[in-house]
């Protein structure tokens, strides 16, 4: 199984249980594996038979900054839904972090894996 990642993909948005979380941007980090075979993208050397990151990134962008979760339970599943639905991948892993929430240098969040790994 070959896999095509986002790491670190940075967003400022309205995320969060408490009132002031409804009223502040807050950064989450997002990590992203897509399970993609990349045989025929290399035999061709053409995006056409590729898992284009950048559409992925560019509708998860677009996604993300105009969401208001409550919860990163709610906001990965999304995430995970647009990509499975209109990439047709058939297996990832989404990591989403509130990165320091709890505090300078915290990490706290949810890891997720939707879908069936290929061979
Ligand atoms: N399982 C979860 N627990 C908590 C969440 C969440 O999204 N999922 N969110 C919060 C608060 O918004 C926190 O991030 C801010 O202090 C607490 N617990």
């Amino acid at each position: 199984m070959d896999i095509i990642f986002l790491n670190n993909l940075k967003f400022d948005i309205i995320i969060g249980i408490f009132d002031w979380e409804r009223e502040n941007k807050q950064t989450i980090i997002l990590d992203i594996e897509m399970a993609s075979d990349i045989t025929l993208a290399a035999k061709y050397d053409d995006i056409q038979h590729a898992l284009d990151y950048k559409a992925v990134y560019d509708r998860i962008k677009g996604f993300v900054e105009n969401s208001q979760c409550y919860l990163v339970e709610t906001l990965v599943t999304e995430i995970a839904a647009i990509i499975q639905n209109e990439f047709r991948v058939a297996w990832l892993k989404i990591k989403l972090n509130k990165q320091g929430i709890l505090g300078p240098g915290t990490d706290v969040g949810v890891i997720i894996e939707r879908g069936v790994k290929p061979a």
